[in-house]
């Protein structure tokens, strides 16, 4: 049958946000991925052995075995009604007679267990084919109810999760094949200043290959555009340029966001109509950091001005831009693994830094990840990014009564994984 235009056009649009789930792996999931059936399909035997009706062996023992004819064998993937019919036209007694089922073969009717092929004796001097029984079988004893896994309408990749291999056992049991994928925003990065252009100030870019890694490790889009040297003309023309191009989803420069003689973003959006949303923000390290839409041909783009120091700029990008990228997809704020200080810092404002975490119940303070942006040392030893509330006011309280402190994977798509070795 010919389809209609509008199912045409639904199938081709789906077409463009779904992924074979080979595909999808790392990418995140645009909708629910809901079970279309229940699994197992049928009541299905978990062992080899013989389907019976329980009951009959209720006073089996090696004094009193149990006799019973073996109709035939159902092996998985066969009909039993079929294997049945097969070998019998009449009406089965099932007190006296049993069927071979293999491990997920369908359970006949009439038969409620299985006994496993183990704890059973052949019996072939009897006429045809039979087995003895010794002990009491359970109700049920080794049968899968249908549905017992998974049910129809069970969400098996909630929208906003990353699709991961595990996710393939239950997609494939219920013949998913594809998955409804969120769109992978796109991102623009540049580094600005004049010491990383001519060089002479000896100071390498690290921000512009680590923004750009990072956003690539979250499994987007990345593309590094450059070093912008410190001229006002040549950062607007490139700001806009981007915006127009409508490339992007998120543009993202670092430096020239504070208050010296060439730093320049601010003005230059100003040239530009962006609509600054904030410039500056109650955090350590980071206080700099701007956020702004700026218009384009085809509307606005999201920019973010991060602050040059490099640990300001990463954790304004741990602390800003992640969850600005996850929430572009649909996914919620990536929740905090909570952990003791050995040494409780007071605060006054909110702080980030990355730290060495000894266990989950206390880790030692890295002060230098927190004091010293422009250092990267502490990177070196670090395995998560910490959350400091000010004075920890709205800090969760901890079952001793301590205050906990909000850790995060250093990479926002890692765990935080334990040194062996106590970490300064
Ligand atoms: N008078 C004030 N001075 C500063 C303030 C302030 O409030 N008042 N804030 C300080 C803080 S905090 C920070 S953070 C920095 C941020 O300044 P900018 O965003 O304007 O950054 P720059 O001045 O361009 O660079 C600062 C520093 O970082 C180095 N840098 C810059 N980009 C990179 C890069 N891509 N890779 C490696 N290193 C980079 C740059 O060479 C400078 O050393 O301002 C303080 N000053
Ligand atoms: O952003 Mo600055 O410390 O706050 O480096």
């Amino acid at each position: 049958m010919v389809l209609s235009y509008a199912e045409g056009l639904a199938k081709v649009l789906r077409t463009a946000h779904e992924s074979q789930t080979q595909d999808a792996l790392g990418r995140v999931a645009g909708k629910d991925v809901i079970s279309p059936k229940s699994i197992p399909k049928y009541d299905t035997s978990a062992m080899d052995g013989y389907a019976i009706c329980s009951e009959v062996t209720k006073n089996a023992s090696p004094q009193t075995p149990v006799l019973l004819g073996v109709l035939g064998t159902i092996a998985a993937g066969d009909d039993p009604e079929e294997v049945i019919k097969q070998v019998r036209t009449d009406a089965v007694d099932t007190t006296n007679h049993c069927l071979e089922i293999m491990t997920g073969a369908i359970f006949p009717d009439g038969y409620d267990a299985c006994v496993k092929i183990e704890d059973t004796v052949p019996e072939n001097e009897h006429k045809g084919r039979s087995i003895l029984i010794m002990k009491p079988v359970s109700w049920r004893a080794n049968r899968r109810s249908v549905g017992c896994d998974i049910l129809e309408g069970d969400v098996i990749i909630p929208q906003g999760k990353v699709v991961e291999s595990s996710h393939i056992l239950p997609l494939a049991s219920v013949g998913i094949d594809s998955v409804p994928i969120a769109r992978r925003p796109h991102v623009g990065v540049w580094s600005t200043g004049k010491e990383m252009v001519n060089g002479r100030g000896a100071t390498r870019d690290t921000n512009g290959p680590y923004l750009t890694a990072a956003v690539k490790e979250m499994g987007l889009h990345a593309d590094f555009l450059g070093v912008l040297a410190d001229d006002p003309s040549a950062l607007r023309d490139a700001l806009q340029n981007a915006a127009d191009s409508a490339d992007f989803d998120v543009l993202i420069t670092s430096g020239a966001v504070s208050k010296g003689k060439f730093d320049h973003i601010r003005g230059v959006l100003g040239q530009i109509g962006a609509e600054i949303i904030f410039h500056g923000l109650g955090v350590r390290p980071g206080h700099p950091v701007l956020f702004a839409l700026v218009p384009g041909a085809r509307g606005k783009t999201a920019f973010f001005g991060l602050p040059g120091n490099p640990g300001a700029s990463s954790a304004c990008f741990r602390f800003l831009i992640v969850p600005y990228l996850r929430a572009l997809q649909g996914q919620p704020v990536a929740q905090p693994m909570l952990a003791r200080l050995v040494r409780q810092p007071t605060t006054t404002k909110t702080k980030h830094g990355c730290h060495a975490m000894q266990d989950t119940d206390c880790f030692r303070h890295g002060v230098l990840s927190i004091t010293a942006t422009a250092k990267l040392g502490p990177f070196i030893t670090a395995n998560c990014w910490i959350h400091l509330r000010p004075h920890h006011s709205n800090a969760p309280a901890s079952p001793t009564g301590a205050d906990l402190v909000e850790c995060y994977p250093l990479s926002p798509m890692g765990t935080i994984r334990f040194a062996t070795t106590v970490l300064n």
